[in-house]
């Protein structure tokens, strides 16, 4: 059985993928921000009243279709980006074929990055989302079945 110290290693190029594909998923979901901000502030749309001060035409709303959209993005990444990452971590413990867990990370990260692109930058009709959704979820709990069934 591996060290922790050599799993969690960049010398061992799955943890150096896991690195490398949870990095941009966090940038992407730090991405969900700059462009509800922006949408905001183009539309002049903000949601306290305080966020007045920040634009001479601010409406208060909660209901902009567009905004709304990126929202529940933004939202939808909540859900499951952490849980995506937490997965991998564990499952890197199990002992994983390398090129296996590096296509995983790899389809995983692609995936979400499909969702939002269908769901908030271009709006691509269903299954787009459906499907793009369902790979990295089926990843997520693939990665979390085989660290239940290692550790049994
Ligand atoms: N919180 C989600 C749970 C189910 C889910 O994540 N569905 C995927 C595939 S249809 C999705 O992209 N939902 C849109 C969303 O969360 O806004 C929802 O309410 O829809």
């Amino acid at each position: 059985m591996a060290l922790l110290s050599q799993i969690y290693s960049l010398d061992n190029p799955v943890f150096t993928a896991y690195i490398f594909y949870t990095s941009i998923l966090l940038l992407k979901m730090l991405f969900m921000v700059f462009i509800i901000g922006s949408q905001r502030i183009k539309k002049g749309i903000f949601v306290s009243e305080e966020d007045k001060a920040l634009h001479p035409k601010a409406k208060i709303r909660h209901d902009d279709p567009d905004i709304e959209r990126c929202r529940r993005a933004h939202q939808n990444d909540l859900e499951n980006i952490p849980a995506f990452i937490l997965a991998g971590a564990l499952y890197q413990l199990t002992s994983p074929s390398a090129w296996l867990a590096i296509q995983l990370f790899r389809f995983g990260t692609i995936a979400r990055i499909v969702h939002t692109f269908v769901y908030a930058i271009v709006v691509i009709p269903q299954p787009a989302r459906a499907i793009s959704f369902l790979v990295s979820y089926a990843i997520t709990v693939y990665m979390l079945v085989q660290t239940i069934l290692y550790v049994l």
